[in-house]
């Protein structure tokens, strides 16, 4: 892909439980786009869950399978629903800056622990130790620093989350 494509994806990035994928679809059906999640796309290369992967390999392993996973993105009119890990790329958030509108969806830490529940078995890209909280701690400025646009999401339902990235896209 030529580094001169236009814009024309919506990139959703936040933390696991901030609702990249469920918003995500819902967003790609308002606007008339097609919908991928670099999630899905992991797991089809590989022939296994994240969970999988890390179990089996660490989760360095699902960092490297995630970057490379978007930066094989080759997409237009797409919304991209990534992974909460996706952050740490620099080579892999190049290439959604370069491909897409990068929104942030931000979300309390009291908020994500209520949704996400036990985050333990989610193939989260951390290590054994690191609590959600510590996640949170460790990404929050990187969201902040990639975004190009940020959605506060806590108190609003899914179609509320999703008419305000549309009306902030519209800005
Ligand atoms: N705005 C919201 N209100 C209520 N629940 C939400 C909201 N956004 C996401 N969720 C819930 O949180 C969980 C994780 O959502 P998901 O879209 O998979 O997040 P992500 O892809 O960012 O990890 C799901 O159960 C989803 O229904
Ligand atoms: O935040 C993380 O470390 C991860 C979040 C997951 O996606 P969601 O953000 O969609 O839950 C998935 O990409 C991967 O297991 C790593
Ligand atoms: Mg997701």
């Amino acid at each position: 892909m030529s580094a001169a494509q236009p814009k024309t994806n919506v990139v959703l990035i936040g933390m696991p439980g901030s609702g990249k994928s469920t918003v995500g679809v819902l967003l790609a059906k308002h606007l008339s786009r097609g919908f991928v999640d670099t999630d899905l796309i992991i797991q089809t290369n590989h022939g296994k869950t994240l969970q999988q992967i890390v179990d089996g390999a660490g989760h360095a392993a699902l960092l490297d399978a995630e970057e490379a996973a978007v930066r094989s993105l080759d997409v237009e009119n797409h919304v991209v629903a990534t992974g909460g890990s996706v952050v740490y790329s620099a080579a892999g958030m190049a290439h959604l800056k370069a491909i897409g509108v990068l929104v942030y969806l931000a979300t309390d830490l009291a908020t994500l622990e209520a949704r996400v529940g036990d985050y333990t078995m989610r193939g989260l890209a951390k290590r054994p130790e690191q609590t959600l909280a510590d996640l949170f701690a460790e990404r929050q400025a990187l969201y902040e620093q990639y975004a190009d646009v940020t959605v506060e999401t806590a108190g609003l339902s899914h179609d509320a989350v999703c008419a305000r990235v549309e009306a902030a896209l519209d800005r």
